[in-house]
């Protein structure tokens, strides 16, 4: 797969100097051929799209190579396609090394913009870390042991056609930049049981550390313990090898953010999750990326998110707004399932965004705050959902 989604930043790059990476010896001769073990499932054919963990050390390089000079071209790219939001510091990144030593420049270039800006910075480093301790090619064997995938979107439709009311996506979320700590006696089993015997027809998990006090060890909690619902694995994606660790921590379902990924990108990782089964909520939050999105024939499921993630201003008439005239047309041509995401608080909230046309919702603070969660999925509807009710 060529261009910009296959040259990805290179993660050691960012606390190297360029010098100790051009200066090793390359092989140019690049064999192309791929020893991959022979099998139908999907999991290999994903594992074609992301090969180059399993090439040869002079190959790597060179990959890594272009993939630095590509990844210079990337804000470029992205800037054409109106995404403010710059995957990494325009003048280098933070951190700097120096010797023994590594010191944090702090300079207008290299001083995130907004919030969201500053949490992919941050993931685009906490990748790199990652992959370097678990390259691909040890991912993809994990996921043999993963659990099996879900179907998301079907549990959506089919909560949906029981309820006539929205599918409920509940968020297990213990704090967020912009609200602080949401629950202080944070049990994410507790909540995830409680959250699936309200109604929830699917749940949200948040895996970030450092803005959202969550983790993969949340969703595998989750999991083991047995929750039924199909769970959305609640991450900034920049990297197509952060969907194969949320697969192998046992996500049936990722998001991708339409302000901060290129339409290339948007393309090539539905299309890895539809290889690994998985389903992609693709989020837009206003006019322009909904129309780049819906530019992307592969997109089935689409969150139009009523917080700007700049800002963090709310407002849930977001939602109305992009799904009227030829928008919604296509989206009810197409099929596609809409989630009205955030600012969602009663039943009439429920009902104004069910009037634009959702289909699900995905709800965090007004749920996750309550001292008795399942009465405040019921409250939140302003009816029982739950599958006693009928
Ligand atoms: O919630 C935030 O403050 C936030 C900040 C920056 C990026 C993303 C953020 N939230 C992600 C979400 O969109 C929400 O967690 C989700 O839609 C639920 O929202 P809510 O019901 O308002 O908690």
């Amino acid at each position: 797969m060529e261009g910009l989604a296959s040259f990805r930043a290179v993660p050691s790059f960012t606390s190297r100097p360029r010098s100790s990476i051009l200066g090793t010896a390359l092989n140019p001769r690049r064999g192309n051929s791929l020893s991959l073990p022979s099998s139908s499932s999907s999991n290999v054919r994903a594992q074609q799209m992301e090969s180059k963990d399993d090439e040869p050390e002079p190959v790597k390089i060179e990959l890594k190579i272009k993939e630095w000079e590509n990844s210079m071209y990337h804000n470029e790219v992205a800037a054409s396609q109106g995404i403010r939001i710059r995957r990494r510091p325009p003048t280098g990144p933070p951190l700097h090394y120096v010797g023994p030593f590594e010191f944090r420049l702090q300079n207008e270039g290299n001083t995130p913009r907004n919030i969201l800006e500053e949490i992919i910075w941050h993931k685009d480093t906490q990748v790199a870390q990652l992959k370097e301790r678990q390259p691909l090619y040890s991912l993809k064997k994990a996921l043999d042991n993963a659990p099996p995938v879900r179907d998301f979107i079907g549990a959506l439709r089919a909560a949906n056609s029981r309820t006539g009311l929205p599918g409920l996506i509940a968020e297990v979320k213990k704090a967020s930049p912009s609200r602080g700590v949401l629950r202080e006696n944070f049990d994410p089993v507790e909540i995830a049981q409680a959250y699936e015997k309200g109604g929830a027809a699917c749940l949200s998990v948040l895996a970030d550390e450092k803005f959202f006090q969550g983790s993969y060890d949340n969703m595998m909690a989750i999991r083991d313990a047995g929750v039924k619902c199909p769970l959305l694995c609640k991450e900034f994606i920049i990297e197509a090898w952060q969907i194969y660790y949320a697969r192998s921590k046992g996500a049936d379902a990722i998001l991708l953010i339409a302000a901060v990924l290129p339409d290339l990108d948007i393309k090539y990782m539905t299309k890895i999750c539809k290889m690994l089964g998985m389903a992609t909520l693709v989020e837009v939050h206003d006019e322009r990326e909904m129309d780049r999105v819906l530019g992307i024939e592969e997109v089935e499921f689409i969150g139009i998110n009523n917080r700007n993630l700049e800002t963090f201003e709310v407002d849930i008439s977001n939602t109305k707004k992009l799904l009227e005239g030829k928008r919604g047309e296509e989206i009810r041509k197409r099929d596609i399932i809409v989630v009205g995401e955030s600012g969602l608080f009663t039943p009439d909230d429920i009902a104004y965004v069910q009037e634009a046309g959702v289909k699900a919702v995905l709800v965090g603070e007004s749920i996750v705050k309550q001292s008795d969660l399942e009465k405040g999925v019921a409250g939140l509807f302003g009816k029982d959902i739950s599958l006693k009710s009928v």
